[in-house]
């Protein structure tokens, strides 16, 4: 078995405990937040959508102790476009309880990095004040990725669409998806290779009110520049940012101005 179907199995039991607890309760109305897509397309540099990331699979612990909220918050002095939140627990040591703290702290659009099969998870993204979801196209039918696409837009939440080949690209495309990001890590292998932005970019119809985002591997300046030279308008940094002792220094260092390169 792939890390990704593991993780899909324990998302099938998750949603289980879900469906046992509904409905929910709103307990706040969750705040509203700018537009991530508004942000990118109007750019004159590349942003960065900086992550909180305990753990993963494929690097176990990189920074078990971290306050989340206090990192956002440090992300956002910074200059960050949005904050990316892992929820999932068994894998990478996050929490809907850490995305509800970062959402109400920080003022900036807020991404619930999850595993999402179920518009129950969206649901609870949205009530922990999420404005973003992800979905990834290779853990989703068409049909699926289709109806929790639409889903989550009715509830006026932006959605970013992973892909990692030119096929899921595709997929992601007839959805209309408008934020569109390449994971440069394959989900089954753990490989890592700038490249796949590259491959991708070849093919993406940057005429269309589309935005792409580079995710995963970005190390330095020099990694900011090549995704950005094939026409990235974000790029998505999780561990690099996490390691940083100077997170206002390393995120500014990926602030590459469009055109210029
Ligand atoms: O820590 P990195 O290599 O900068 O990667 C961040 C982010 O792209 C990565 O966490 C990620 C991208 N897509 C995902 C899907 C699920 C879990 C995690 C991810």
């Amino acid at each position: 078995m792939t890390i990704l179907e593991q993780i899909l199995e324990v998302k099938k039991q998750e949603v289980e405990e879900l469906l046992k607890q509904r409905p929910f309760k709103l307990t706040q109305a969750p705040v509203e937040k700018p537009s991530l897509f508004k942000t990118l397309y109007n750019a004159q540099h590349l942003h960065v959508i900086s992550e909180i990331k305990r753990a993963s699979p494929s690097k176990g612990l990189i920074e078990g102790n971290v306050n989340p909220v206090q990192q956002a918050l440090a992300y956002e002095r910074a200059g960050a476009a949005a904050i990316s939140v892992l929820t999932d627990q068994q894998f990478f040591r996050g929490s809907m309880a850490d995305l509800q703290a970062v959402s109400v702290a920080v003022g900036l659009p807020v991404l619930c990095k999850d595993f999402i099969i179920h518009h129950l998870q969206i649901e609870q993204a949205k009530r922990a004040g999420a404005s973003i979801i992800l979905l990834i196209v290779a853990a989703l039918e068409q049909e699926k990725l289709h109806e929790l696409f639409d889903y989550a837009t009715t509830l006026d939440l932006e959605v970013l669409v992973e892909v990692h080949d030119l096929e899921e690209l595709q997929r992601a495309l007839s959805i209309e998806a408008k934020l569109i990001g390449v994971n440069n890590r394959n989900l089954k292998t753990f490989e890592v290779d700038l490249a796949r932005t590259a491959e991708i970019a070849a093919h993406f119809p940057f005429h269309e009110q589309r935005v792409l985002i580079s995710e995963s591997g970005i190390q330095d300046a020099a990694d900011a520049v090549t995704v950005s030279r094939v026409g990235a308008r974000a790029v998505l940094v999780g561990e690099t940012l996490m390691r940083s002792k100077n997170i206002g220094e390393t995120l500014r260092s990926f602030h590459v101005k469009h055109g210029e390169v």
